[in-house]
């Protein structure tokens, strides 16, 4: 029975994807050409290229395996600390590609998309489902830049755990702390690794450190390296005391040799990892009360004795419980220490049972992603992924269920889950889904057709899009009759425009790129105002009175109030329409057309005229706030956004004289490594192009994060210049 599915991307031309009970479905579009044999040859598969019969597993272990045995894991961090190249390692040991791809070259598995190729990025998430020692893994590998921080937030709301990936070289960067915080709002446990411990400048310990100071998380170190940066050989299994060593003559890094640590020829790395072992062990029963309790009565005197086994079962409590993380390291690129990295998923990270999720799934069709092709299937267990096919109103953050009764059930249950919130560990949290947040589009412009004519299938591709990505808004421009796009960066907008053109094959032109400024009073002011109209025989008459008030709320939904002279019966037949009357004038404000934030609207008095439709009090209410909302003092609201530069050294004075001149404020500079990182806020107007502007400026030599703070209020030489440019008077 099909209780509870997530919708997760849909619209992509015919297929829609979905969440199944807690599982996340994506499209998977991945080039087949490096895929080895893994799906039964049968009458639904004979069509999939490049399939062999001998090299196959059973249709069940394929499709059923058991739930404890299900991991649905995802992969995030910065933008560069290693994703894609990590998940190309995890996809070649798990015999689920016949070579190595990578970032560099643009031959990756998961990057599929034409644009991920071409810039080495990762913009949506991709989803692969492999085997690894007995295990099925599911793994979504999610995007690292800002622009697509909701795409990041969407696969998060599904996942049972993930995988956090650092340069080790750097730690804890700006976009680790947002998806740490999502991931801390979705209960997701999670295990940190610390890659690139190849790299010049590459520090466990100084990685390690910014994970306790910046996530505010409890490391636990489950190994340490054998040498770093070029030195960088290996790791040592601290649960285990073995040392694991790659062979650095192996160009795949798939063999490489396991052995305990001894006195004899390992006296130091020996001792070393003894005192780790032991601080581990302390800091688990610190943190998990049944084993304190085994420690104290059985291995006190000899933590030596603890068997290696009871050690990773209550690590595995810790993650779950998400009072710790484990910590592991080591270096995709050259291909050391990703195997322990997938035994730490299977024993560490939790099944779809343990997060307690209990529904059973059933729908009508069904298909099975194998990269690029579906497989249609009866039927399917939970906590495992699958597509369904021509998903019309649905869009990315829905859930939907079987039918009322089903949901009603869910939301009772989770009422009375709520209830006792406090003592069942957020139990109601898990039931609900929760929703995605939608950040705040910065920039806009306008997109035009190539032809009139073409006006229809540009609106169908934004449609799409859209279902897709809601962090992309289109709106019409009343005045100018335009389709304008709203996005969360240049890069966003960008890959948008980009994508019509090779998804629908429609060339279409993009205005300038404008910062999505907001506006606000500063004064309280009364308006009125009469509408009176005949249409046919009938008279619509309308009167009203307004206030509209400053108020502190960041939020361009106005407070609405209402004076307690407005009857009952007449706000119970109109004040929907009152209120939409009210939504309308707020979303276009005097001075620019923007959004007006920070008020209050209080009706004072409303006639109406007997027969009079709702739409015609809409519209004198729209009016009305219109003309209060310009008679006041009015202010415009500017995006401020926080930065983070990573730079050298060397080119620290150009890039904090450039920021003086964009009108940044810097609150504060950091050393990491070699390396200077300013953080600060900036105008976001000021900051448009930066990107080019700042490879210029330090030779290439340095990153930057932007991330929305708050609009702030632009001084009034500034507001007047824009207003004036605005108007064509500069
Ligand atoms: N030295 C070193 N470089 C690495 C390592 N892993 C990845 N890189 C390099 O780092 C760059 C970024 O790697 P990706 O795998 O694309 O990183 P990502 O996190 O997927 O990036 P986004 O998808 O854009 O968020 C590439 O040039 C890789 O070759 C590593 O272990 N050591």
């Amino acid at each position: 029975m099909l209780s509870n599915l997530r919708i997760c991307a849909v619209g992509h031309q015919t297929i829609s994807s979905v969440h199944i009970n807690n599982i996340c479905c994506y499209k998977v579009r991945a080039s087949l050409k490096r895929l080895k044999p893994h799906v039964p040859l049968g009458r639904n598969y004979s069509s999939l290229p490049g399939l062999i019969g001998n090299d196959i597993k059973s249709l069940h272990s394929i499709i059923n395996p058991p739930i404890a045995k299900i991991r649905n894991i995802g992969i995030m961090a910065h933008i560069d600390a290693g994703k894609t190249t990590t998940t190309e390692r995890i996809l070649y040991y798990s015999g689920y590609t016949r070579s190595l791809g990578d970032v560099d070259d643009g031959d990756t598995v998961t990057d599929f998309m034409a644009q991920e190729r071409e810039r080495g990025i990762t913009i949506q998430s991709a989803a692969v489902t492999f085997d690894w020692k007995g295990y099925r893994v599911n793994l979504i590998d999610t995007p690292g830049h800002v622009d697509f921080t909701l795409e990041v937030e969407r696969c998060l709301r599904v996942l049972d755990g993930a995988v956090a990936i650092f340069d080790a070289s750097v730690g804890v960067e700006a976009q680790t702390l947002t998806v740490w915080r999502q991931a801390d709002k979705h209960n997701i446990p999670r295990i940190c690794f610390l890659n690139k411990m190849d790299k010049t400048g590459a520090s466990f310990k100084y990685a390690v450190e910014s994970i306790r100071e910046k996530l505010k998380a409890k490391p636990l170190l489950l190994q340490l390296p054998i040498g770093e940066a070029k030195t960088f050989k290996g790791v040592v299994d601290v649960v285990t005391k073995e040392k694991l060593l790659w062979n650095s003559n192996s160009n795949d890094g798939k063999d490489f040799e396991r052995k305990p640590l001894l006195e004899m020829s390992d006296p130091e790395l020996l001792k070393e990892t003894t005192e780790a072992r032991n601080a581990l062990i302390e800091q688990v029963a610190d943190l998990d009360d049944e084993f304190a309790d085994l420690v104290l009565e059985e291995f006190s005197e000899n933590f030596d004795l603890l068997p290696a086994e009871k050690l990773q079962t209550a690590i595995h409590r810790v993650t779950l419980a998400q009072t710790a993380v484990p910590v592991l390291c080591g270096s995709a690129l050259k291909n050391k220490g990703i195997q322990p990295l997938l035994d730490a998923v299977t024993v560490y990270l939790p099944s779809p049972e343990e997060r307690n999720y209990e529904f059973l799934e059933r729908i009508s069709r069904l298909l099975l992603p194998f990269a690029d092709q579906h497989v249609e299937i009866p039927s399917l267990t939970a906590g495992n992924i699958a597509l369904t096919v021509g998903l019309k109103h649905t869009a990315t953050g829905d859930t939907i269920v079987s039918s009322k009764s089903s949901a009603l059930a869910a939301a009772r249950r989770a009422e009375r889950e709520g209830e006792k919130k406090h003592r069942q560990n957020n139990e109601a949290e898990r039931v609900l889904l929760a929703g995605v947040e939608i950040p705040e589009p910065v920039f806009f412009c306008t997109i035009e057709p190539p032809s009139v004519s073409k006006q229809p299938d540009l609106e169908h591709a934004l449609k799409c899009l859209q279902r897709e990505d809601p962090s992309l808004k289109v709106r019409l421009d009343p005045d100018s009759g335009q389709t304008v796009l709203c996005g969360m960066g240049e890069l966003h907008i960008e890959i948008i425009h980009d994508r019509i053109k090779r998804e629908y094959g429609l060339e279409t032109y993009l205005g300038p790129l404008q910062v999505a400024y907001r506006e606000t009073i500063l004064n309280s002011v009364r308006a009125t105002d009469t509408l009176d109209r005949t249409l046919g025989d009938k008279r619509h008459l309308v009167t009203v009175e307004v206030e509209a008030r400053p108020i502190e709320t960041s939020s361009v939904t106005p407070v609405i109030e209402y004076a307690e002279s407005i009857s009952e019966g007449l706000l119970k037949v109109s004040k929907e329409a009152i209120e939409s009357g009210i939504h309308s004038a707020c979303l276009q404000g005097p001075l620019l057309g923007s959004p007006v934030q920070d008020v209050a609207i209080t009706l004072y008095s409303l006639t109406v005229h007997p027969g009079t439709s709702t739409t015609m009090i809409s519209a004198c209410v729209s009016r009305c706030v219109q003309k209060a909302l310009k008679k006041a003092d009015k202010q415009v609201l500017e995006p401020l956004m926080n930065l983070e530069v990573t730079v050298a050294r060397d080119y620290l004075s150009p890039v904090l004289a450039d920021l003086a001149q964009r009108r940044g404020n810097i609150q504060e500079i950091q050393t990491r490594q070699d390396n200077k990182v300013v953080i600060g806020f900036v105008p976001l107007a000021d900051i448009m192009g930066y990107s080019t502007v700042l490879r210029t400026l330090t030779s290439g030599s340095a990153t930057f994060a932007l991330e929305l703070s708050t609009y702030q209020a632009m001084n009034s030489q500034d507001q007047n210049t824009l207003l004036n440019r605005r108007s064509g008077l500069t």
